[in-house]
């Protein structure tokens, strides 16, 4: 297999060549098999698949399917038998005009089979076209299904993450499989019929009749073969083409695009990018030329030699030429038939690859799952428990979280800072349950967390972190989708927005609470960064308070992008939420948003290093006294404003 070429933007942009990595060395020896002996082996395997998919989707349309093929292939027998008997009552003895009469039965004949083979073809098609977005419907969910239910730490993966990138062609591939199925279940049908009554004929028309596909049968199989690896070798190519392309129309690049002169960039690169792929295009566009006309040429020299057959046949006496005409129509229609069907047989080994991604996908995804089933949560905890929790991620070397212990109570606030990179997200992850610790354990009143059922944590659990989902949707559902299942018109959600200030956020929408907050839609509109956290606070106060059980309130980085005054009120409102049946754990690098939290705990390089109240670790003059004096101290009045030693700009005065 030759490597494709490797642009010098590619070089440029991604330092160095795309390749297909883990689809690709699943494929890599798929080349090989992808002949016809290996396409036959594996076809009852491949056909079986398919329509296991289909008589899950409705097996009435199925069933419907196969009996019009059935039914199409007897009429093309029936069809041909007739064409015989014309033959013969043209060819055979009496008057022109007693021949026309013994002629007219068979035509009569042939023609109702011809009208019959086309009413079942086109019933056929229209089953066929309920079954294919059905069977693509049906991968689709599963796919979907499965990666919304399997663990963060495999979303995170990024082999398990390249893997859903690649699964995500076999929905269509499986559609496509079901339309290669009918015209492959067509073809053999045809071919049988057209077979069977050729060796009526004579028995040495059969051989002849597959001299003259085979040929076509190989090129069909070649072309498919060279076009599957280049798609296999280029596709990282082509995303990063694609990706490009979306970065200059992209809004969140737009400004960049403009005021850097990003744009005119990557529209080069883009072109370079585009340039290479279309040269691989154009070498695949001239060895398919050169195969289909050998395929072809060959495919010719074998008619040629069966008509000759025929000639030898006839003049030796060995068979009549009412005879050799049908055999003629026959070898013509089968000759079509098995051309078609080794190309169908081809096609269906070509998307049974993507498929097979597909189903590999599935298999992954359920040893990734969400466990179901384990302990119920109990409604009273009194406290969550952190006992020396450790966690590292798969691709590191250092623990991210290493021996930490904490307690939070019901009712209680919990402050959690650090500098950047110090595991304030990771020790978040662990505490909703999307992570499970790897050493020491996380306990929910006395239940170890690794035993409860999971899905019960996550009823217990709030979230509200910085890059919380800004959803395309109404404003209302943005907030009743902090507990969806729970349905709630304006009146119900108005004490949510009450509380995180967002009256003034909807007021200002042109359909209140039912307007769409969706730049993407025509009509919707959008909110500002600061703007969509007070609805993501209301999210989380709508969530808060549609529960009674004992929970835990997680808040990471609430405030970012609100204004100060916002700040300190969101500040409040978030350590207003700590109820009795509740508690809240804050994580912020605003120092001044935590110095209420009745507790705060100190992380440094995964472990904790500190805790105490404000005071107390202000007294202690440690890590978190030097973080708050660092921040304090940007506030504080300076003494001289200093300036620079010579102007950079000259001034105008
Ligand atoms: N999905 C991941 N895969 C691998 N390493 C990760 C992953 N997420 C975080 N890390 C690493 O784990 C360490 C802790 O990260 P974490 O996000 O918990 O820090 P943080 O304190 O929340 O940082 P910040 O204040 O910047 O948000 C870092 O070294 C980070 O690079």
């Amino acid at each position: 297999m030759a490597e494709p070429e490797v642009s010098d933007a590619e070089r440029e942009l991604f330092g160095g060549p795309l390749r297909y990595d883990v689809g690709w060395s699943e494929h890599e020896g798929a080349h090989l098999e992808l002949t016809m002996r290996s396409a036959l082996r594996s076809m009852p395997g491949l056909v079986g698949g398919a329509l296991r998919m289909a008589w899950r989707a409705d097996r009435r349309a199925l069933l419907a399917v196969v009996l019009s093929e059935v039914g199409q292939g007897v009429a093309a027998a029936v069809g041909l038998l007739a064409v015989n008997a014309v033959m013969h009552a043209l060819l055979g003895s009496g008057s022109p005009g007693q021949r026309v009469h013994a002629v007219l039965p068979g035509l009569l004949v042939a023609a109702g089979a011809a009208v019959v083979n086309s009413a079942l073809a086109g019933w056929s098609t229209s089953r066929a076209g309920r079954l294919e977005p059905l069977v693509e419907r049906v991968a689709t969910t599963q796919y979907l299904a499965a990666a919304a239910s399997v663990e963060l730490e495999a979303i995170e993966d990024p082999e398990f993450r390249r893997l859903i990138d690649v699964a995500q062609y076999g929905a269509g591939s499986a559609r496509r499989m079901i339309g290669a199925c009918v015209a492959a279940l067509n073809g053999t049908i045809s071919l049988i019929s057209t077979a069977g009554v050729l060796t009526v004929l004579h028995p040495v028309l059969l051989p002849m009749l597959v001299l003259i596909a085979a040929p076509r049968g190989w090129g069909a199989m070649r072309v498919a073969q060279e076009r599957y690896v280049s798609v296999m070798s280029w596709i990282e190519h082509v995303r990063a083409g694609r990706l490009i392309g979306n970065l200059l129309t992209e809004r969140t690049a737009a400004q960049e695009v403009r005021v850097h002169a990003v744009g005119p960039f990557l529209l080069s690169r883009y072109e370079r990018m585009a340039e290479s792929a279309e040269a691989e295009q154009e070498r695949l566009a001239a060895g398919k030329a050169v195969t289909e006309w050998v395929a072809a040429a060959l495919s010719g020299l074998a008619l040629a030699a069966t008509y000759a057959a025929l000639f030898v046949l006839i003049s030796s006496g060995h068979m009549g030429l009412a005879v050799a005409g049908t055999a003629v129509v026959a070898v013509r229609s089968g000759s079509a038939s098995l051309g078609a069907l080794v190309m169908n047989v081809n096609q269906l080994h070509e998307e049974s690859l993507y498929v097979r991604d597909h189903a590999r996908f599935l298999d992954e995804a359920a040893r990734r799952t969400l466990p179901g089933g384990g302990d119920p949560v109990p409604a009273q905890v009194r406290q969550i428990v952190l006992d020396r929790v450790g966690y590292r991620y798969p691709d590191r070397e250092t623990p991210a979280l290493d021996g930490v212990s904490l307690t939070l109570p019901m009712g209680s606030v919990t402050a959690v800072v650090g500098e950047n990179g110090s595991g304030k997200s990771t020790l978040m992850k662990i505490l909703s349950g999307l992570l499970l610790p790897q050493s020491g354990t996380v306990r929910w009143g006395e239940a170890d967390i690794a035993s409860l059922d999971r899905s019960q944590v996550f009823e217990r659990v709030t979230l509200l972190t910085q890059d919380f989902q800004r959803w395309p949707v109404t404003a209302a559902l943005n907030i009743r989708i902090g507990r969806p299942d729970r349905a709630a018109g304006p009146g119900d959600l108005q004490p949510s927005v009450d509380y995180a200030g967002a009256g003034p956020v909807i007021a200002k929408l042109p359909d209140g609470l039912r307007s769409l907050l969706a730049r993407m839609f025509r009509g919707a509109s959008e909110l500002s960064g600061g703007e969509w956290q007070k609805i993501g606070l209301a999210r989380t106060h709508w969530r808060s308070s549609t529960s009674d059980a004992d929970g835990v309130l997680i808040v990471d980085e609430p405030t970012s992008a609100l204004d100060p005054e916002a700040e300190i009120a969101a500040f409040d409102r978030i350590r207003r939420l700590a109820a009795p049946n509740r508690a809240v754990v804050l994580v912020t690098h605003r120092m001044s948003g935590v110095r209420h939290a009745d507790r705060i705990h100190v992380l440094h390089h995964g472990r904790l290093v500190e805790h105490g109240s404000h005071d107390d670790l202000m007294a202690a003059r440690g890590r978190y006294a030097s973080m708050f004096t660092a921040q304090a101290a940007q506030y504080a009045p300076a003494p001289v404003i200093p300036r620079p030693a010579s102007p950079t700009v000259a001034d105008p005065s």
